[in-house]
């Protein structure tokens, strides 16, 4: 089994007091962790925060967006030499929220994803279908889209540096999970996909599930064959349930060690 990784998506919620009070409760219970990997994805403005508070923890930390430019005049744009320098192993990339609300195409997002491995920062790169495309019977060929974008220009091998989150919008925030055997149908899809192409990174990339997971779906998702962890919105956002979502994912490495 692949190391389990959970990771948290705060979207744009928090305040300084807030991202402390949540992070000094992720700090207090995450040592019975054991087996799964932790990671907070926060704000732009709260990074430095993160980078105070994590120093010395396993937790990993990361920023939800960055620019597909080094630098330069690109107002607005924070770039990935920036969220280096904030510790920052972590980016999240073509979010649904950002391809719906801030028009990213697929072009942008490949660029962005060849801009965070440059100068080694992980990629989490999500793909996933509207309400609209699943009933259209679409999904496959969304999803197919969204991962064909970023081996197009990054070759790949260039997967094996990063995750991939399969986040069906229609369950994003909406308390709709998509059941164990849907998400599990669309990461065989996608690794098998990945495979056509080279089975070692196939086997080696981590695809995480994200839309809904709470702490009482969480084990049953991960414990499924190419479900490799959550990429949590919601339930990130209070310590104990974020914990427990880390916990499904120890609790799933040891029910499979048997
Ligand atoms: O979009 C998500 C994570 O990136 C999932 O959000 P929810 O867990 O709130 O559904």
């Amino acid at each position: 089994m692949r190391q389990p990784l959970v990771a948290g998506n705060w979207k744009m919620n928090g305040s300084k007091a807030f991202v402390a009070e949540l992070l000094m409760g992720i700090k207090a219970s995450s040592g019975g962790i054991q087996a799964t990997e932790l990671a907070v994805c926060a704000p732009f403005p709260y990074l430095y925060l993160l980078e105070e508070l994590l120093a010395g923890t396993p937790i990993r930390y990361g920023a939800q967006d960055v620019a597909f430019e080094n630098d330069g005049a690109f107002t607005g744009q924070v770039s990935v030499k920036m969220l280096k320098d904030f510790g920052c192993h972590y980016v999240i990339i073509g979010h649904s929220e950002r391809r719906q609300f801030n028009a990213e195409t697929d072009a942008m997002i490949a660029r962005k994803y060849a801009q965070a491995i440059a100068n080694e920062l992980t990629p989490i790169l999500c793909v996933g279908e509207s309400l609209t495309e699943r009933q259209q019977g679409q999904t496959e060929a969304i999803v197919a889209r969204h991962l064909d974008a970023v081996i197009e220009l990054n070759g790949v091998d260039a997967l094996a540096k990063g995750v991939i989150a399969y986040e069906p919008v229609w369950a994003i925030g909406t308390g709709l999970t998509a059941t164990p055997e849907q998400a599990q149908e669309v990461h065989a899809f996608l690794r098998t996909r990945i495979a056509a192409h080279s089975q070692p990174v196939a086997s080696q990339v981590r695809i995480l599930y994200g839309g809904s997971m709470k702490s009482n779906n969480a084990l049953e998702l991960i414990m499924q064959p190419d479900i490799d962890g959550g990429l949590i919105g919601g339930a990130s956002l209070k310590a104990d349930e974020f914990l427990a979502i880390c916990q499904a994912g120890d609790a799933a490495v040891k029910a499979t060690a048997v």
